[in-house]
């Protein structure tokens, strides 16, 4: 047990998941420190083996734990519009996966051809190139609650983003918006983007519908969807989203938490 508060004290006080790593790899008690997978803020959750026969798993969860609400719907369905409204209101930090790797474009990375030709063809950008740009924008933010928007797009992920965060999202809103509306939106949109076109709407409405409402039907299953009926008034649909933000507000303004505050566990693991 002195190793796993041992473990919690130093790793809690690193300031990066690269440090937290190094701080592992310097306890010559810890076998195969491998990776810190996750640390958004100062939260960590990590695997490490101990020497010895009991080898485990030790999850580590600092103070703050990043709290997620997956903002969901076709393409031109009015999220980043009503995000920005929540953000206005609520103070979350608003991140749209969408942008991400449109700014990835943009910074001349390595990846920018192939997310580009993706993103050009209405294709789903591969799910670790992804949830680093969620996960780095969730450190370099500071914040503690995110509205991630157009994100999990598929199953694959909702599973990668959960293996390399621990995060489970708080609820997830879901805009239901009619196809016709939805393509009328994007072509009227008009803010140069390469995907706002008659062909490649047709493309991402298939994907929405063959890979990312299972998604939706994922979380259903959970009960963490709010479905909102996604036409109307921009002002109208933000009066209906509002009372669950409000909500959200007051049930977390004690700080309490489904994520453990500075806590430990050892269980072992058959990995
Ligand atoms: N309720 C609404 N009624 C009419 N137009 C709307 C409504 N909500 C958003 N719009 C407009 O529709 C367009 C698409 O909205 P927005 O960019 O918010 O959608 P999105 O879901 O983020 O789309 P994408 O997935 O393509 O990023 C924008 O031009 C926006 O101003
Ligand atoms: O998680 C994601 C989010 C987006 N993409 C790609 O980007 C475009 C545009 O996304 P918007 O949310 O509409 O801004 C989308 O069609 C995908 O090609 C992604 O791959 N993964
Ligand atoms: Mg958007």
């Amino acid at each position: 047990m002195a190793w796993a508060v041992r473990s919690l004290r130093r790793l809690q006080s690193a300031a990066s998941s690269s440090q937290a790593v190094r701080l592992l790899e310097s306890r010559s008690w810890i076998r195969n420190p491998r990776k810190v997978d996750v640390c958004a803020g100062q939260n960590f959750v990590l695997k490490v083996s101990k020497g010895g026969s009991d080898d485990g798993t030790l999850t580590l969860t600092s103070k703050s734990p990043p709290r997620v609400v997956f903002i969901l719907g076709g393409p031109g369905s009015g999220k980043g519009t009503q995000c920005q409204k929540i953000v206005d209101k609520f103070g979350f930090v608003h991140l749209s996966a969408g942008d991400l790797l449109r700014a990835e474009i943009q910074s001349g990375s390595q990846y920018g051809d192939m997310i580009k030709n993706m993103i050009k063809d209405g294709k789903i950008v591969p799910s670790e190139v992804t949830v680093r740009l969620l996960l780095k924008a969730m450190e370099d933010s500071k914040g503690e609650k995110f509205l991630i928007d157009g994100f999990p797009r598929n199953d694959e992920n909702r599973a990668v983003f959960e293996r390399m965060t621990g995060i489970i999202p708080e609820f997830i809103l879901f805009f239901d918006c009619p196809e016709d509306e939805m393509e009328r939106r994007v072509l009227g949109r008009n803010q140069g983007r390469v995907d706002d076109n008659k062909e490649t709407m047709q493309k991402r409405l298939k994907v929405f519908i063959d890979f990312s409402v299972p998604v939706v039907k994922y979380y259903e299953s959970m009960g963490k969807v709010h479905k909102v009926t996604a036409t109307g008034s921009i002002d109208d649909i933000h009066t209906t989203i509002e009372p669950l933000f409000e909500q959200f507000s007051e049930a977390h303004s004690t700080g309490e938490s489904q994520y453990a505050t500075g806590k430990f566990d050892t269980s072992p693991t058959n990995n």
